[in-house]
């Protein structure tokens, strides 16, 4: 039952290549840990959106890799220009999702993948985008504290503001329609199998057409 929705859900699909995928959730709640696991078991499937984002990088993040970096003036500059499909400022940065970002990924015929908060989530609502909208969850508001301040990349201000529009996130998430899948990221190895089977059939079609293109 669960895989023929994903099928209805997938085979509704605009837009050429396959279907996007947004991945939504508290900062902290596991995205980016879920998706760098999906990455690399799936690296000729999946296609990273790389946002633009006006905070400093974190130690081992990479320019162009895990977002271009770049300043508010030319950031603004880009959003006034229309080259990007949505964008949001959350805990006091700005951050944004490229036309040519989507773009890219699209071209090679790869699952794209949006890892955006929830402003973006409405902001690509009224897009014709028609992404599969995935909401990353963590178990409790307290497990989400622990995990934001073990990883040591916020200052008790931004972390402050985090866990507020975590609040904001977690009500919002719960609307009925608002997202297509809600996976509780407790256990780690559990979350990524419930990930895996919610994409498994996209991901077997992609590899399908991949591999006899
Ligand atoms: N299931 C889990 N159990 C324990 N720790 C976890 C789990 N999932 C992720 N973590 C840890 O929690 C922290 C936050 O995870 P991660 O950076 O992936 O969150 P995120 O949702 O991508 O956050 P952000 O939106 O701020 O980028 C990391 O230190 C990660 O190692
Ligand atoms: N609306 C958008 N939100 C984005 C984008 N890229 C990332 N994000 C979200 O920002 C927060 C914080 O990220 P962090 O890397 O500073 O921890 C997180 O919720 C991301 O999902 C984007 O292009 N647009």
């Amino acid at each position: 039952m669960y895989m023929r929705y994903f099928s209805r859900v997938f085979s509704a699909m605009a837009g050429p290549g396959p279907r996007p995928v947004v991945f939504s959730g508290p900062s902290g709640a596991g995205k980016s840990t879920l998706l760098k696991k999906l990455m690399k078991e799936y690296e000729s499937v999946f296609g990273f959106s790389v946002s633009h984002t006006t905070r400093n990088p974190r130690p081992g993040e990479e320019n162009g890799k895990d977002y271009h970096f770049v300043t508010k003036e030319s950031m603004q500059a880009g959003i006034d220009r229309g080259d990007f499909i949505e964008s949001a400022v959350f805990s006091g940065n700005m951050y944004g999702t490229s036309k040519a970002a989507v773009q890219a990924v699209q071209a090679a015929n790869l699952i794209c993948i949006l890892d955006i908060d929830m402003q973006g989530v409405r902001n690509i609502k009224k897009t014709d985008l028609n992404p599969l909208y995935i909401s990353i969850q963590p178990p409790s508001m307290a497990v989400l504290e622990k995990r934001l301040r073990d990883r040591k990349t916020e200052s008790e201000e931004s972390l402050q503001k985090r866990l507020h529009a975590a609040k904001v996130d977690m009500e919002y998430s719960k609307e009925p329609g608002v997202f297509d899948v809600l996976i509780i990221n407790d256990n780690l190895d559990d979350a990524y199998e419930h990930l895996k089977q919610t994409l498994l059939e996209e991901i077997n079609n992609v590899k399908k057409i991949n591999t006899s293109s």
